[in-house]
């Protein structure tokens, strides 16, 4: 799904006004009904205390449309209006109209503090006061208005985003934003929702879709895209039946080192649970006994050493996975100097193989166009350098990306891939997966795709989705904190089965 700025967003409806030769009041109304039937299904008409809070734009408009509506159904509702400014706009003004011509109050006005409502925790507070129109720091009133609500521990419904957060930068004041419950947003998902900074306001989010010019929103190049099932499910190659092994690859799994020779066995199993024909380790002398014995359908090369100081193989890997428990002893950053001088293979490079490149910028000349790379927050941070904010960060790992010409997958609840100017947001995986371990298996699985012949840039995009599903699948099975890696690596077979379930449909007499 396609993730659109604030300017293409408001071209959509521009689009989808023109074509359908609606009036924007007609769209507020198709919007705002939408987020309506959502509350109206889940509250069934409960008497429960509704707060409405407009602002005076149109996601105000859009707060009294859902005020008239809940009016009309019977709920009990209270309406604000947040006079930040004189500049109501047209529907905004046509909606409060409607509104004051049936509700059983007319909206409370409240200019200041002292206006502020008391509300309790067991009320449901609808947020309608900044859309993604908010382009400025907020006035002290209404930032205290918002810290008001947040205290309040109602149960908070956001209109299209939660308000104080604007759709393309990080908020100035990160206690001047509505923490909401539920944001139902407009058709399209927002990019600040993704984001580690900004994805903490909108704990659910409810995408409706209010019908937006169809032509319009697959024309538009968009900033980001959220990949879900529907984006990986064209990427995934299936397998032949007069294939055999050699078809799908061979995979070689660089790295380990005294202690740490599991994080070749996990990337070593996942890279052949994704599918690789083949598989080989590729650890010190130490190694040898443990990878055979933790997976018997790998094969072995050793280096007669406890750190690896050569890196030499007699045949040429469909793809290579490098950097996993490799210690930055100095052999060890020479054989992977000589051995990326030397590489033409399609290649994944992991924790310490991304501190070598950090240490030792000049190696990024040699690496193989679409090279991989999926560092952790602080490893990207020793590639790229320190970040204002995440706004910053992206912007930093693009050029980063294109200066190199690689892949680098930001590693976090919402992993991100960045290639060039093109995000992917990843939307699989839980906080389970934080785990030791977890990385590895990560390299193992976009190795494994690279394998059997996947671009780079779709083996980083559907590699990072299925090690998400397999961890949810895993945390699904034991909940989030007995997840280890493994249960990931054990959970990949389940995760490409998972893409082709079909949703169930609800039985209609148990709903
Ligand atoms: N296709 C859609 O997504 C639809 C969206 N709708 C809703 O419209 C809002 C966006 O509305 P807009 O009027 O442009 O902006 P806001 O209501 O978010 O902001 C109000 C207004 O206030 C001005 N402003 C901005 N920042 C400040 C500030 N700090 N202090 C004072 N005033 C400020 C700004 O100029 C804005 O004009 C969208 O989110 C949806 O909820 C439609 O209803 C249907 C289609
Ligand atoms: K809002």
């Amino acid at each position: 799904m396609k993730i659109l700025s604030v300017q293409q967003m408001r071209m959509a409806d521009e689009a989808t006004i023109t074509s359908e030769k609606i009036s924007s009041l007609e769209l507020m109304e198709r919007a705002a009904t939408k987020v309506f039937d959502l509350l109206h299904n889940r509250l069934q008409g409960t008497p429960i205390p509704i707060h409405v809070f407009c602002g005076i734009g149109n996601n105000g408009g859009d707060g009294l449309v859902i005020s008239r509506l809940l009016e009309k159904h019977g709920y009990h509702v209270r309406t604000y209006i947040v006079n930040f400014s004189d500049n109501r706009s047209k529907d905004f003004l046509a909606n409060y109209d409607r509104l004051k011509d049936v509700a059983s109050e007319w909206p409370v006005q409240l200019k200041s503090k002292q206006d502020f409502p008391t509300l309790l925790d067991q009320d449901i507070v609808i947020d309608a006061i900044f859309g993604i129109g908010l382009n400025r720091p907020l006035v002290p009133w209404v930032a205290t208005l918002i810290k008001h609500i947040n205290k309040s521990k109602c149960f908070t419904v956001s209109v299209d985003i939660p308000s104080g957060l604007y759709a393309d930068k990080i908020p100035d004041d990160p206690e001047s934003v509505i923490y909401s419950d539920v944001t139902v947003t407009f058709q399209l998902p927002k990019l600040v929702f993704f984001l580690p900074q900004t994805g903490i306001y909108a704990r659910d989010i409810e995408i409706v879709d209010i019908g937006l010019n169809r032509e319009f929103l697959q024309q538009s190049p968009g900033i980001a895209e959220l990949i879900g099932k529907n984006e990986v499910l064209p990427l995934y190659r299936s397998r032949f039946k007069y294939s055999h092994k050699g078809t799908y690859g061979h995979s070689v799994l660089v790295g380990g080192s005294y202690g740490k020779i599991g994080s070749v066995v996990l990337a070593t199993k996942a890279a052949l649970k994704t599918g690789s024909g083949l598989a080989t380790a590729y650890v010190p002398e130490c190694g040898y006994a443990i990878v055979q014995t933790a997976v018997p359908e790998a094969m072995v090369i050793t280096d007669d050493d406890d750190e690896l100081s050569e890196i030499d193989l007699d045949f040429k890997p469909s793809a290579v996975g490098i950097g996993i428990g490799l210690g930055t002893n100095e052999k060890t950053i020479k054989a992977l100097s000589n051995f990326l001088k030397n590489n033409t293979s399609p290649i994944v490079i992991d924790a310490d193989g991304i501190n070598i490149l950090a240490k030792h910028p000049k190696l990024l000349e040699n690496l193989t166009t679409q090279t991989i790379i999926t560092p952790h927050p602080k490893e990207l941070e020793r590639l790229i350098g320190r970040w204002k904010d995440d706004f910053d960060k992206l912007n930093k790992t693009i050029e980063f990306s294109k200066r190199h010409d690689c892949i680098v997958v930001i590693k976090g609840a919402n992993s991100i891939t960045v290639y060039k100017d093109q995000l992917y947001i990843n939307n699989t995986g839980n906080p389970g997966m934080a785990t030791a371990g977890s990385g590895d298996v990560l390299t193992g699985i976009i190795t494994g795709l690279l394998s059997q012949g996947y671009s780079p840039l779709h083996a980083a995009v559907f590699g990072v989705y299925l090690h998400g599903s397999a961890g949810d699948e895993a945390a699904h099975q034991t909940g989030f904190e007995a997840v280890v890696a493994g249960d990931i690596v054990a959970n990949i077979g389940t995760a490409f089965l998972e893409l082709f379930k079909q949703r169930s449909i609800p039985d209609k007499k148990s709903s």
